[in-house]
């Protein structure tokens, strides 16, 4: 891996960055150059729209939530992810190959949080030794199953498994989301939907029914959203988790002291600040 920091500002490394990448995929899975810039143009902001942006302040925001997206591949994890940050149905959607980022920054409460939607692959051939990537310093995990397609619901615990392996467990907040209900009714999913509400019921986790396909974004975006809510009143992202530690921030103010969990908490001996961690 090659390692690059950088920030929003700083538009041409970005664009660098992202050109370099595709340039690298479409050598190693051999698909046209002209087809990764057509990537670039339509999932990617130009540096224009991200200056543009920056003046209209969209891009400022005090935390960001990092939220990964898992399931069978065609279950819908890109439309879901394309439709709450874009607020659009995307026409055409081209299986994932590692992972794509979308984000978006929310208002809640008056602050201004960048939820950004990691949307992994669904075929294991795209995933590779990239799994353990895709979950480090993750703050929620959301599982995608097709309502129509029996077979993604019974892949949900290998999903729920490998989160648990990568450190998101039982404590980590965690949704279940049955998509493409606009193909329903039928029977089976019917029976599937019950047996999908008691594997959330039994993983602590809220179950939704949705849809990305036309009309259903408003129910798409009241789930990420309150997703996102529920971080903020956990105190996430105010420090950055370090695989098997915590790295400790100091709290703002108490009651972000009072949010965090008060076994990550510590007072510095000297100055007697509080000082907490983003769990
Ligand atoms: N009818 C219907 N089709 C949907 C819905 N969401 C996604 N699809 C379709 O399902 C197919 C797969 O959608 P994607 O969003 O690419 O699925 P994915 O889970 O990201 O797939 P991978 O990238 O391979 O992991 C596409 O043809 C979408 O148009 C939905 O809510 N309703």
């Amino acid at each position: 891996f090659s390692f690059i920091e950088t920030n929003g500002r700083q538009t041409s490394v970005l664009e660098a960055v992202v050109k370099s990448s595709m340039d690298m995929m479409s050598k190693q899975h051999q698909f046209p150059l002209a087809a990764s810039q057509a990537l670039i143009s339509s999932q990617y902001l130009t540096g224009a729209q991200v200056r543009e942006m920056h003046s209209a302040g969209s891009l400022s925001y005090s935390r960001t939530f990092k939220i990964v997206v898992v399931g069978d591949s065609g279950v819908g994890k890109t439309s879901l992810t394309y439709c709450f940050c874009t607020g659009q149905w995307p026409s055409a959607t081209q299986t994932t190959i590692g992972v794509d980022f979308r984000e978006r920054v929310l208002d809640i409460d008056g602050e201004k949080i960048k939820v950004q939607l990691w949307d992994t692959a669904g075929q294991e051939r795209f995933r590779k030794s990239m799994v353990q990537h895709y979950y480090r310093d993750a703050h929620a995990a959301v599982f995608v199953y097709d309502v129509s397609d029996v077979a993604s619901f019974r892949s949900l615990p290998v999903w729920l498994e490998e989160c648990r392996q990568n450190s998101l467990g039982p404590d980590t907040p965690r949704v279940l989301i049955g998509n493409k209900v606009d193909l329903l009714p039928s029977v089976t999913a019917a029976s599937v939907m019950e047996q999908a509400r008691h594997l959330a019921e039994v993983h602590g986790m809220p179950f939704h029914l949705c849809s990305a396909r036309g009309g259903g974004g408003e129910r798409v975006d009241a789930i990420f959203t309150a997703l996102a809510v529920q971080l903020k009143r956990q105190g996430c992202g105010r420090g950055r988790r370090v695989a098997g530690s915590f790295k400790l921030t100091k709290a703002k103010a108490d009651s972000d002291c009072k949010a965090a969990c008060k076994d990550c908490k510590a007072v510095c001996k000297d100055c007697k600040a509080v000082w907490a961690c983003s769990c």
